[in-house]
C-alpha cells in the first residue's frame, strides 16, 4: 500500500492506493514531467476549504518565483467555479504579501458577451477577485466585447503578441507561442477545458494562439479560447476540478485507459516544458483507479 500526500503542509488529507498503477503514474509523472509524458501532479484535498488554501498558496508561490525571476507574473484565468476557488487570495495574508503590481491578467477563454453581462468571465473575475486586490487596471487584458467572436480572437492574439514583444509574457523555447507563467483551467463533466470541447475542430487549431467558436455546447454559444499549443506552452498549468459530477471525466483525463481513450480535451492538456498540477476534491477524485480514501 502506498500513501499519496500532496505537497502542502496544511492540506493533510491523504489517499490510500490499493494497487500500484496510480502511484506508479504519479511518481513517474513527477519524475519525468520535464520530459512531458506524465499527467502531472495530483493534489487531492479533503474539502473545498483546504483546496482553496492550497490553491492560494500555489498561486502565491508561483507569483513570487516569476516576479523574482523576470519581474512580472502572467496568469490566465478561466470561468466557472475557479474564481470562487481562488477566493482566498483576496484574504490575509495573500492580499498583503502578493506583489499584485506585477500581475498581468489574461483569460484562457472568454464568452463573447458584453463585459457587464452575467455570462462574462471578465465580470465574474472582476466581481469575485480583481476588484478585491490591487491589480493595476492596465494589466488586466480582457477581450474586445464590441466585435464578432472571430475579430475578438484576432484582437486578443494581437494584444498577447504585443506583450510577448515586451516580454511581459515570456515566449516558449521550442515554438513562438506565448509562455504564460500560469494558466488556470477548470473542466466540465464532458471533459472540456477552457472553451475546447470534445470533438470540436478548435482542438485541431495549431496555427493560431487564440481561436473562436460559435457553437459551444455549454452556453453561451460564442466564445474565444486559447488553443492547445498555447495552453501546453505554459510554464505551469493548474487544472482545478471539484464535485462528483466530474469524477468520470477526471478518471478519463488522468487514468491509463488504454487505446480506446476518447480524445477528451482535458487529456490533451500536458505542458511541453512546464508543470501541471491537478487540484481535486475527494468527490472529483473518487473514480480514479486504485484510489481509496481513508477517513
Ligand atoms: O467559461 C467557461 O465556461 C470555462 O472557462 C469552462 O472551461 C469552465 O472552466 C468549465 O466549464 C468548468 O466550469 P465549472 O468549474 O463551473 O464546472
Amino acid at each position: 500500500m502506498f500513501l499519496i500526500t500532496h505537497l502542502s503542509p496544511i492540506s493533510c488529507f491523504s489517499a490510500t492506493l490499493l494497487s500500484s498503477p496510480l502511484v506508479g503514474k504519479i511518481v513517474k509523472s513527477m519524475a519525468v514531467s520535464e520530459a512531458n509524458n506524465g499527467r502531472g501532479e495530483l493534489r487531492i484535498l479533503e474539502n473545498l476549504d483546504e483546496l482553496r488554501t492550497d490553491l492560494a498558496d500555489y498561486i502565491a508561490e508561483l507569483s513570487e518565483e516569476a516576479v523574482k525571476e523576470r519581474g512580472a507574473f502572467s496568469i490566465a484565468l478561466s470561468g466557472g467555479s475557479l474564481i470562487d476557488l481562488m477566493g482566498k487570495l483576496c484574504e490575509a495574508p495573500y492580499n498583503k504579501t502578493v506583489d499584485w503590481a506585477k500581475w498581468h491578467i489574461f483569460w484562457a477563454d472568454e464568452r463573447v458577451v458584453a463585459k457587464n453581462h452575467s455570462d462574462s468571465n471578465y465580470k465574474l473575475a472582476k466581481d469575485g477577485f480583481l476588484s478585491k486586490v490591487p491589480i493595476v487596471p492596465g494589466h488586466v487584458h480582457s477581450i474586445n466585447d464590441s466585435v464578432s467572436a472571430e475579430e475578438a480572437a484576432d484582437d486578443y492574439m494581437f494584444v498577447i503578441r504585443q506583450l510577448v514583444k515586451t516580454r511581459m509574457v515570456s515566449v516558449a523555447d521550442i515554438s513562438d507561442c506565448p509562455k504564460f507563467d500560469l494558466i488556470l483551467l477548470g473542466m466540465g463533466p464532458d471533459g472540456h477545458t477552457a472553451s475546447l470541447f470534445p470533438n470540436h475542430s478548435a482542438l485541431n487549431e495549431t496555427d493560431e494562439w487564440v481561436t473562436f467558436i460559435i457553437d459551444s455546447p455549454k452556453p453561451p454559444s460564442e466564445r474565444i479560447t486559447f488553443t492547445l499549443p498555447v495552453v501546453n506552452s505554459a510554464s505551469n498549468i493548474a487544472m482545478v476540478v471539484t464535485g462528483e459530477n466530474k469524477a468520470k471525466a477526471v478518471h478519463l483525463a488522468i487514468d491509463n485507459i488504454g487505446p480506446d481513450c476518447p480524445s477528451l480535451p482535458a487529456r490533451l492538456v500536458h505542458p511541453t516544458e512546464g508543470k501541471m498540477v491537478w487540484f481535486l476534491d475527494k468527490q472529483a477524485a473518487s473514480k480514479l483507479d486504485g484510489l481509496q480514501f481513508s477517513d
